[in-house]
């Protein structure tokens, strides 16, 4: 291994409080809202086929169009109060919010520059109403913030020259001026998301990141950075040069899961993801394929099983307004995990051998397993096979507990739980209480 200075100061997961709290959530919610859902996507009638929210690096998209489009930005209809209601009514226990995006557009009133809300016909801080409205119903926040900026001129994607570099450093203490102001202004914040880290600049400047990280915490203790904010002296992202994940969680599922639980190397982690195929910010048009409430359950099922979070995308409209396929799967989503959050809060990996029916969730520090039903076999018949030296004492559907489910042992540990094999118009659970023994 080499001597860093700027890789990894921890191996493994953090243990302190904070981090067990975000390590149980398991469903979260994102929001990417900015100038760019006004555009939805689309100019005169064409639509751009990227993610809307990079609709300013379209060829069709002049940049004086899109620079001068926040004079328009006037939420009407906003209101952060009904967003966290729909959101406590979903489930989610946290929400990851675009407070700058590779824009630049602040929705708060940053000292730092001139292009944020204040300077929008709606004035007011939007960034403070998030906070506080979903602080009130309980949600955790987490900030999103790009640290690439298309509209500040000091930033640079590669340093090669002495201007490059007299910039950057403008740029790096403009980064650290507003990661402090969003830090000061929003206390209850628990933790900041980082994008627009891939570049060059960024990749150079890993001395910088390793000292800023370590301000921020100092500013806000407890606070929760991914891995995508770092690079080691080396310019390695995420896992330092031994290999070693520089972060509190892995920030690299972004719209994909990890197969095997060997995918995600023992660390902490979430998976963010679109309800359309791509596209976070608002898109008039959601092009291809998107998600049914099922869907997303069992990405929610999946990635809890395997250790991690599942957070859901809302893009909303520049009125403030969400699409109304986005609340139906918010109330769908919500009605189910009213009935089934114990197979989802709290819970982590069980390591017990992957089956056809689902995924098995474990409630951390009990001797209870969940089994998230999707798929039930025309026989009806759900194999289950424990870890070693565990006992399946009894199984029962989450919502019939007096009702004990027949278990029928098998060869080679395993045992069948017989069920109807018809009927099922959603994912269920199924409970095994379980003790030591073999
Ligand atoms: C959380 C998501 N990260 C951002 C991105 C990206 C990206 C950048 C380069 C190549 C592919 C995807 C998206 O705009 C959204 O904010």
């Amino acid at each position: 291994t080499k001597v860093l200075q700027h890789g990894a100061h921890r191996v493994g997961k953090r243990t302190d409080a904070e981090m067990a709290t975000w390590r149980g959530y398991g469903l979260g919610q994102f929001i990417h809202w900015g100038v760019y859902s006004l555009f939805g996507g689309e100019l005169n009638g064409n639509y751009y086929n990227g993610a809307a929210e990079w609709i300013r690096s379209w060829k069709d998209m002049p940049h004086g169009v899109y620079d001068s489009a926040y004079k328009q930005f006037n939420p009407a209809s906003f209101n952060a109060t009904q967003w966290a209601k729909m959101a406590k009514q979903m489930g989610v226990r946290y929400v990851t919010f675009t407070t700058k995006h590779h824009d630049g557009f602040c929705l708060w009133p940053s000292k730092y520059t001139d292009y944020t809300i204040a300077n929008s016909p709606y004035k007011k801080d939007i960034v403070k109403q998030v906070v506080d409205a979903y602080s009130k119903e309980g949600i955790d926040v987490y900030l999103y913030f790009s640290v690439m900026d298309w509209h500040n001129p000091d930033w640079r994607y590669d340093l090669k020259t002495k201007e490059d570099s007299a910039a950057f450093e403008r740029f790096k203490l403009f980064t650290k001026n507003q990661l402090t102001e969003l830090l000061q202004q929003y206390p209850q914040t628990k933790g900041l998301w980082f994008d627009g880290t891939w570049d060059n600049s960024w990749k150079k400047s890993g001395a910088f990141t390793d000292t800023l990280e370590q301000y921020l915490k100092t500013l806000h203790p407890g606070l929760i950075i991914g891995s995508r904010f770092r690079a080691d002296e080396f310019g390695n992202r995420h896992v330092d040069a031994n290999g070693v994940l520089m972060g509190d969680y892995e920030q690299g599922w972004e719209r994909k899961i990890p197969k095997t639980y060997a995918d995600v190397h023992g660390n902490d982690w979430d998976c963010v993801m679109t309800i359309p195929e791509n596209g976070w910010g608002y898109q008039k048009k959601w092009l291809g394929h998107w998600k049914s409430t099922n869907e997303i359950l069992e990405m929610t099922a999946q990635c809890v099983s395997l250790g991690g979070n599942f957070v859901l995308n809302f893009g909303p409209r520049a009125d403030g307004t969400f699409r109304p396929e986005e609340v139906t799967i918010a109330k769908e989503a919500g009605d189910w995990m009213k009935i089934n959050s114990a197979a989802i809060y709290n819970c982590e990996y069980t390591g017990w051998e992957k089956q056809d029916w689902g995924y098995y969730t474990k409630k951390t520090g009990e001797n209870k397993v969940y089994m998230i039903v999707f798929n039930v076999p025309v026989s009806g018949s759900l194999k289950i096979k424990p870890a070693k030296n565990t006992l399946v004492d009894k199984a029962y559907l989450l919502t019939a507990p007096g009702k004990n489910l027949s278990l029928e042992k098998l060869d080679y540990g395993a045992s069948f739980i017989h069920v109807s094999s018809t009927g099922y118009k959603q994912p269920f659970v199924i409970v095994l209480e379980t003790k030591e023994g073999s």
